[in-house]
């Protein structure tokens, strides 16, 4: 049975498990999966191909498009994968629809680097996993759930089932809805700031971000525990 959701936005550098964990997501959620991808113009594609990152005005069109795609996703939820490296890109996204949700799966840079190079049939190079760092600015201070990449995917869905606030009611208002309320959940039994009865512990590692508070997770290695 569908279990409909605010807007979940899977974020994070390229293969941190956008398209892994998003799609094991929207199926445990029984809700649309989109990937972000797909809503490259060819150019831009093109141009990852041949190892030049993209700019802000490549980006543009791309956002829009995800943007026009979470706005027609709010009644059956959606999860859709989006790198949504930047503050201002995620700005985007929350403008279609302000209830955007964002899981931030962190990686560290080697991990990152060599998912990417082991990838097959994938346009993107690992050569541009050191721009995708340069850009990225981590979920701070934003509704949304900061985890721990490396961990296996179904604990990060996990995770996220535990953490996901529920939706307002889907409704023209939907775009002008208050954000979840900031709330910290703890990080592998660590108290990083006020729990409450509705967040249960984790054995993941995760930090619940919210607009008023920081994030500051180390990410785990590959594999570890
Ligand atoms: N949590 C995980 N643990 C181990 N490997 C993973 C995990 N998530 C993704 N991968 C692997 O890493 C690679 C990149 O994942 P992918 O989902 O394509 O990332 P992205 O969409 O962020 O670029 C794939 O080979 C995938 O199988
Ligand atoms: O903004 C960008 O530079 C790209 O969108 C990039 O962030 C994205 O990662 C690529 O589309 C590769 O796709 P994967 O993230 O699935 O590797």
């Amino acid at each position: 049975m569908a279990h409909p959701t605010v807007p979940i936005v899977v974020m994070g550098v390229a293969g941190c498990g956008k398209t892994t964990v998003g799609k094991l997501l929207a199926e445990r959620l029984g809700v649309p999966y989109a990937e972000a991808d797909a809503f490259h113009p060819p150019a831009n594609r093109e141009k990852m191909a041949r190892g030049t990152p993209l700019t802000d005005d490549d980006r543009r069109p791309w956002l829009a498009a995800i943007g026009a795609r979470i706005a027609t996703g709010t009644e059956h939820g959606l999860v859709v994968s989006c790198s949504a490296l930047k503050r201002r890109y995620r700005d985007v996204l929350r403008q279609a629809d302000s209830r955007t949700w964002f899981l931030h799966l962190v990686i560290d840079q080697a991990s990152a680097a060599r998912r990417v190079a082991g990838r097959v049939d994938h346009f993107m190079p690992a050569s541009l996993v050191t721009s995708q760092f340069e850009a990225l600015e981590p979920l701070e201070a934003e509704a949304g759930l900061t985890v721990d990449a490396t961990r296996p995917p179904a604990e990060i869905v996990t995770a996220v089932l535990d953490n996901l606030p529920a939706p307002a009611p889907a409704s023209p208002n939907a775009r002008t809805a208050r954000s979840p309320r900031a709330v910290d959940v703890s990080v592998r039994g660590e108290q990083y700031g006020r729990r409450t009865a509705t967040n249960r512990p984790s054995s993941t590692a995760v930090r619940r971000n919210a607009p008023s508070t920081q994030s500051s997770g180390v990410p785990q290695q590959e594999g570890t525990p």
